[in-house]
């Protein structure tokens, strides 16, 4: 019997860009035109203790968002397996489906699309627990009341619309929407990632009262490693679709193992200060459609050997609690 609240085993997504009216002309005229395949999430296994905040990161397009929403039941993985409380997520159907849906729920990076701009606040927040019969009419302003206030709303104000209030009140918003169906685990995709730097300590700090407060288990999806350090138990790195190196946060900062983590963190400024190290990772990350052979980050790894040119690193052991996917690993 596992311990883990969510648990994924070689989970793969794939997308495929159908061919545009272009291509299809140019396919006719007997171009060799093909539809092209993303792996956005390439065999992740992953293990989320209940109560752990795990930090996922890695550069745009590395398919943190895929399988944030893999996670949150938004996008059905292509392969694979994902695992809440021991339950088979995505075979469940009918009531026990939607269950798990409504314990894991999920909070994005832009309030503002995110929220009907045509329901006000009180609409937001009752609409899921009314739909699922969490709730009677006859509770809403109770319940709405209780949920503004947990999230550091002022309750007098839940007649209003989502333009009316500012950008960090507006993500309160969306995090009390998410609660009102009382998850037990939340997938935070970029949350604060478009709001000030004083906002965001805020936002921050109210994530963390509410992990407390309501014992909630967090995947805190983030670009910003200065983010992932203050809030995370765990930090997972993801490049190219791949988990290349996972970690307690504090050994993860201390001593990074992968030459890509390396060099991520060589770049991040750090939130303890106001010191920058500039050493930018080299070249672009590649196009996923189209991902190097071997270890993916080889043609922008300043150690990269033969062997990485053309054999995939297995995640390993490196220490206890660590794995990491290089073969420098090997000696
Ligand atoms: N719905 C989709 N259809 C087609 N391709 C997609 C879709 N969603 C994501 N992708 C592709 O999958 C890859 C991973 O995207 P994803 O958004 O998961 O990365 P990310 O690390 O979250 O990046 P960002 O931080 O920029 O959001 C990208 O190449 C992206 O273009």
């Amino acid at each position: 019997m596992t311990s883990a609240i969510m648990e994924l085993e070689a989970v793969s997504k794939r997308f495929t860009k159908k061919l545009d009216i272009a291509e299809k002309f140019a396919r006719r005229l007997g171009a060799n035109v093909q539809e092209h395949t993303v792996h956005a999430v390439d065999k992740v296994d992953m293990s989320i203790a209940p109560g752990e905040v795990v930090g996922l990161v890695g550069e745009s397009g590395c398919g943190k968002s895929t399988l944030g929403r893999c996670v949150a039941g938004v996008h059905q993985p292509s392969e694979g397996t994902i695992r809440y409380r021991g339950k088979d997520v995505t075979k469940l159907r009918g009531k026990d489906s939607l269950e798990s849906r409504l314990n894991v729920q999920m909070i994005f990076q832009d309030p503002m699309s995110s929220l009907n701009p045509r329901l006000k606040v009180s609409q937001i927040i009752s609409e899921a627990p009314l739909f699922h019969g969490l709730i009677d009419r006859n509770e809403v302003d109770e319940y709405v009341a209780m949920t503004m206030q947990r999230v550091g709303l002022d309750p007098s104000y839940h007649q209003r619309y989502p333009h009316q209030f500012s950008g960090g009140q507006r993500q309160r918003i969306g995090i009390a929407r998410a609660l009102a169906v009382k998850p037990d685990f939340i997938v935070c995709d970029e949350a604060v990632a478009a709001l000030d730097v004083s906002i965001q300590a805020q936002v921050l700090n109210l994530f963390m009262d509410l992990r407390e407060d309501l014992g909630l288990t967090y995947l805190f999806i983030s670009h910003d490693l200065g983010v992932v350090e203050h809030l995370s138990d765990r930090v997972v790195i993801m490049y190219l679709g791949r988990i290349v190196e996972t970690a307690p946060t504090d050994d993860l900062f201390r001593d990074p193992n992968h030459p890509y983590t390396q060099a991520l963190l060589a770049e991040a400024p750090r939130l303890e200060t106001d010191r920058r190290i500039y050493a930018p990772i080299k070249g672009e990350i590649p196009s996923p459609l189209h991902p190097p052979m071997g270890c993916h980050f080889h043609p922008r790894c300043p150690h990269a050997t033969e062997r990485c040119r053309t054999e995939i690193p297995k995640l390993k052991e490196i220490a206890p609690g660590r794995v990491s996917a290089c073969h420098l690993n090997d000696g």
